[in-house]
């Protein structure tokens, strides 16, 4: 019997995969993230996309006005690949200091993918220079062959994509994002090379059940979609396991409440405003709350080739009540597990 942990006090945390949006949505939803992360790898799936270094930069700019006074966060922009991303861009990129990684949206897998890209053999000669320069390349990793079963688009992407890429690319730098089979942890703890994987609060805590229990519920709807029991077990087990190549990305994805309250609904689950609590219900469930600072604290930066932050958080245990709704701009935004009881608090 390990005794009870009641206080938790951890480096500061980063945030390895978060959309932000942009204009009200975005001045909305941007403090919860900087009251919980020092820095957030920030997606680039805007209407439009964020493909050029330029936007990058307008974006991140964007990012930093709205941020609170008194707040301190760094947004770490990324670019979306397409098919027609010149092999200079990454240079740029790379060259400006604030882009620190490309990310790959498979045409038609997910929000705002439509402008991705149609077939990896186009990137190559992009993808040399990223592999050359050490720029690491996210991936949305999920096959949109309508043929293949929802459930299991993640585990054929890592045969039709991921392997042949890694093949030919053995020093390009892979985040397999959001990661929600036994597949693909297995995958990313066995491969050889510089690969890491994020996994979410929500894909440690809930099993596909969560999206039908007693009525179809929108807020439980996430790409890649939550999955079988024995695939959470095996994201528990990665990411208590102390591999540095498991670490936090919240993938926290905001829409506004009608759209996802919708006869066809939007995929995202909003975990920003209270992501450490939730990852540390799912550590402590799983009595690991020792292996949750590697995790959300110095996996990260050490993939991405940056120092640790300064600073601690403070969690402890202690039960509240998630909030039913948030404000998105205008509209209203439902947390992930709204009105619901945590029994983690910010302290
Ligand atoms: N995860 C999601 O379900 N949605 C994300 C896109 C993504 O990360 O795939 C979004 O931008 O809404
Ligand atoms: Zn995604
Ligand atoms: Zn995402």
């Amino acid at each position: 019997m390990s005794t009870q942990i009641d206080t938790l006090t951890i480096t500061r945390p980063d945030d390895w995969h978060l959309h932000l949006r942009d204009g009200a949505a975005m001045a909305s939803v941007l403090p919860h993230s900087a009251r919980q992360f020092a820095r957030a790898i920030v997606m680039p799936n805007l209407k439009p996309p964020v493909t050029t270094t330029g936007q990058a930069s307008a974006y991140r700019d964007r990012i930093l006005a709205a941020l609170p006074a008194g707040m301190a966060f760094e947004p770490l922009m990324t670019l979306y690949l397409t098919d027609n991303t010149p092999p200079d861009e990454i240079r740029r990129a790379r060259d400006s200091g604030f882009i620190h990684a490309v990310k790959l949206y498979p045409a038609g897998a997910t929000t705002n993918s439509d402008a991705g890209v149609t077939a990896l053999s186009k990137c190559y000669k992009t993808l040399e220079v990223m592999q050359e320069v050490g720029m690491p390349f996210l991936v949305h990793g999920e096959v949109t062959d309508p043929a293949i079963d929802i459930f299991d688009r993640e585990a054929v992407f890592i045969d039709r994509v991921m392997q042949p890429l890694r093949r030919d690319m053995p020093e390009l730098k892979v985040v397999f994002e959001h990661i929600t089979t036994r597949d693909a942890a297995q995958y990313v703890l066995e491969a050889e090379g510089p690969v890491g994987a994020t996994i979410t609060a929500h894909h440690l805590l809930y099993n596909r059940n969560e999206i039908f229990r007693g009525g179809i519920r929108p807020h439980y709807y996430c790409l890649p979609v939550l999955k079988r029991e024995e695939h959470r077990q095996a994201l528990i087990k990665a990411a208590t396991s102390g591999s540095p190549r498991f670490f936090l990305g919240t993938d926290s994805a905001p829409h506004p409440k009608g759209l996802k309250e919708h006869a066809c609904g939007c995929a995202g689950c909003y975990t920003a405003l209270h992501a450490m609590e939730l990852y540390a219900l799912a550590f402590d469930q799983a009595d690991a709350l020792d292996k949750l600072e590697a995790f959300a604290s110095f996996n990260g930066p050490a993939f991405y080739g940056l120092p640790r932050n300064a600073g601690t958080i403070t969690l402890k245990r202690e039960s509240w009540t998630i909030p039913s709704e948030l404000a998105l701009g205008d509209a209203a935004l439902v947390p992930l597990a709204a009105g619901e009881t945590l029994a983690w608090r910010w302290a």
